[in-house]
């Protein structure tokens, strides 16, 4: 049985009145399975729908169409038990000013029924580098610090299935280093993982397995192993002031003066070369490199929108959204 289950997910958010604003399609029939132990990433631009799904796996949002399980509990219909499974840290900072460290995480505890893990609470705090921070109050804390205690609410309750919603979103890198140590750790110990992220460097590194969401619709569901050596093979890396000739410049892409040309192989990198020699283009700093997650997820997302973001609705669809 697979520890998470996504079928034929569809989500549709009405019109408001207030705005005029139309119906939107945030997720079209999205579907994977997560098996139990696995490190998955779900990657996509802003707005791909990744919130929402975690919104519905979350009990947070009511899908329009299909169904989410968690080791089999239905999310809907099975709340307490899929709950249970589950261990979510949210991508927005919310606490309760009033608790200290430890007294949020035993309110928490509480939730789930359990007055006496205190021993697992003092591994939490050792292990998110919060021990010295156990009695200070919640509104003292850095948002650093309040994201590490937000960590550990959400795996109070040892849930077999993590998901973290962009969890290190603005956080410096030694927080990082902390939390994928740990959460690394339990990945370990058969915990499954479910992260979204924008930093794909973080996803390459952890995830075995990626969903791409582009305008909510899954692009790409792949080991990341595979997804990497489908892609172009190398990039062609040189940093200019000047500007590229009309043949390269619609392949490129440019971040101030870094310029990044994916080629299919060394031919392609000689041919690169030789057109900016000949449009008198001064490339300093040049290098070769293989292509990485970043150059994978931005070539499948400039490739055509198959997705129906603001999609006409069907009367169906136009049904489900007024009860959503
Ligand atoms: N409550 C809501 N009402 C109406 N539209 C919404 C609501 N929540 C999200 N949306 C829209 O649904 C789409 C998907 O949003 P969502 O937040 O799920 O994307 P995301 O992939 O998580 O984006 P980001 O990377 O920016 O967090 C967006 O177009 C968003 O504007």
């Amino acid at each position: 049985m697979p520890a998470l289950s996504f079928q034929s997910i569809s989500k549709v958010y009405p019109a408001s009145g207030k705005n005029g604003a139309p119906p939107l399609k945030a997720l079209d029939d999205v579907s994977f399975d997560i098996e139990e132990g696995e490190f998955f990433g779900l990657l996509g631009p802003n707005g791909a729908g990744k919130t929402t799904l975690i919104s519905i796996l979350a009990g947070l949002a009511r899908a329009t169409a299909g169904a989410v399980k968690v080791h089999g509990f239905d999310v809907q219909t099975d709340f307490v038990q899929a709950r249970r499974h589950l261990g979510i840290v949210p991508q927005e900072l919310v606490f309760d000013p009033f608790f200290t460290v430890r007294e949020a995480l035993v309110f928490q505890s509480g939730y789930f029924g359990l007055h006496h893990n205190g021993p697992w609470i003092d591994q939490l705090l050792e292990g998110l580098g919060l021990a010295d921070k156990a009695k200070a109050n919640m509104r003292q804390l850095s948002g650093g610090m309040k994201r590490r205690v937000l960590v550990a609410q959400a795996l109070v309750h040892k849930p077999p299935v993590i998901v973290l919603d962009e969890p290190t979103a603005g956080v410096d890198v030694e927080l990082r280093q902390t939390l994928w140590h740990f959460i690394a750790g339990l990945n370990r110990q058969g915990h499954t993982v479910l992260l979204t992220t924008h930093y794909l460097e973080e996803a390459e590194a952890l995830c075995n397995r990626l969903a791409m969401l582009k305008s909510g619709r899954v692009i790409a569901l792949e080991k990341t192993s595979v997804l990497l050596s489908n892609a172009t093979a190398n990039v062609l890396y040189f940093k200019t002031d000047s500007a590229l000739p009309p043949s390269l410049a619609g392949l490129a892409r440019v971040t101030g003066r870094i310029v990044a040309l994916p080629a299919s192989g060394p031919a392609e990198i000689e041919q690169h070369l030789a057109q900016l020699r000949q449009a008198g283009v001064n490339a300093e700093d040049v290098e070769i490199r293989k292509a990485d997650l970043e150059d994978v997820f931005i070539e499948l997302m400039s490739g055509p929108v198959t997705g129906r973001r603001t999609a006409t609705l069907t009367e169906a669809g136009l049904a489900d959204a007024a009860t959503a």
